[in-house]
């Protein structure tokens, strides 16, 4: 069976939980609790399968106090940050402040923010770079509405939207970013894309980093899938070959059914 245990890219999977606007911080705590207890509980490997959680901003303390305090083998992460370092931005975040709570993660050019909140081209490559200048890997997200799709120009759509994103980054910087591949109509949809649509597009955001740099750097580079992913079709999805990971919304604030997902091995008998 062609499962993901058998993938030899040398690429460490990483599952990210994106919380969204979900869990307050006493929540929050009950919920990393729980997701530390249930993965140790099943013996997760966390040097095979990176786990990381992504919860809101207010959170984020709370979690960072656990798993600093309680030595838990999380990463930490946020859901956006200001293109700007400091000055008169209400309500912005800095990069710096994540970095200082423990962040290693920060999702960069989610499909909300640019829907919802106008975040263009233009801005979510400032926060990229914004990431960078605090020591932060983005999570960065691209992927087509259901109209591009339908036209079947879902390939040159992601990757406008990468070319834009990574503009002006160093090799070791583009080596080092994890890229999310999420088709807008599969997010919180329950409509997973097919195996074949993830890879698909997944090999092709590879390729433009060959292209753009060298095979060996983006050989290196993680590319998740995110969009509906649950247990029961995460190892599907985790068996194509150029898909090293997943960007969870709902079912990462359900701890069993994330801690499932981060054992995906286990459901073709490996131990993850
Ligand atoms: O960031 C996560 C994605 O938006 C996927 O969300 P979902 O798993 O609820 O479809």
């Amino acid at each position: 069976m062609a499962d993901s245990a058998s993938k030899t890219s040398g690429r460490t999977p990483l599952m990210a939980g994106n919380w969204k606007m979900n869990l307050d911080h006493l929540q929050a705590a009950h919920l990393v609790q729980k997701l530390d207890w249930t993965l140790r509980d099943g013996r997760h490997d966390f040097s095979a399968v990176e786990v990381a959680v992504l919860p809101p901003f207010t959170d984020l303390r709370t979690v960072q106090t656990l798993i600093d305090g309680d030595k838990l083998q999380l990463k930490l992460g946020a859901q956006d940050l200001s293109q700007h370092d400091s000055g008169a931005y209400t309500g912005e975040i800095s990069g710096g402040f994540l970095a200082r709570l423990g962040c290693t993660y920060v999702v960069v050019g989610h499909s909300e923010r640019r829907e919802l909140y106008g975040e263009t081209d233009e801005v979510v490559r400032d926060k990229v770079q914004a990431a960078y200048r605090h020591d932060l890997t983005p999570i960065l997200c691209v992927g087509e509405p259901l109209e591009v799709r339908q036209s079947g120009e879902q390939v040159p759509h992601v990757l406008g939207q990468l070319d834009a994103a990574i503009e002006g980054l160093t090799p070791e910087q583009a080596g080092s970013i994890v890229i999310a591949y999420e088709p807008v109509w599969a997010i919180g949809t329950g409509e997973v894309a097919t195996p074949e649509d993830a890879q698909e597009v997944c090999a092709a955001i590879r390729a433009r980093l060959a292209e753009r740099y060298d095979q060996q750097l983006a050989d290196g580079v993680r590319v998740l899938y995110g969009g509906s992913v649950k247990a029961a079709n995460v190892a599907a999805i985790m068996a194509q070959t150029d898909v090293d990971g997943a960007l969870v919304g709902g079912a990462s604030i359900d701890p069993n059914e994330f801690a499932s997902i981060c054992r995906y091995r286990s459901h073709h008998g490996a131990d993850a």
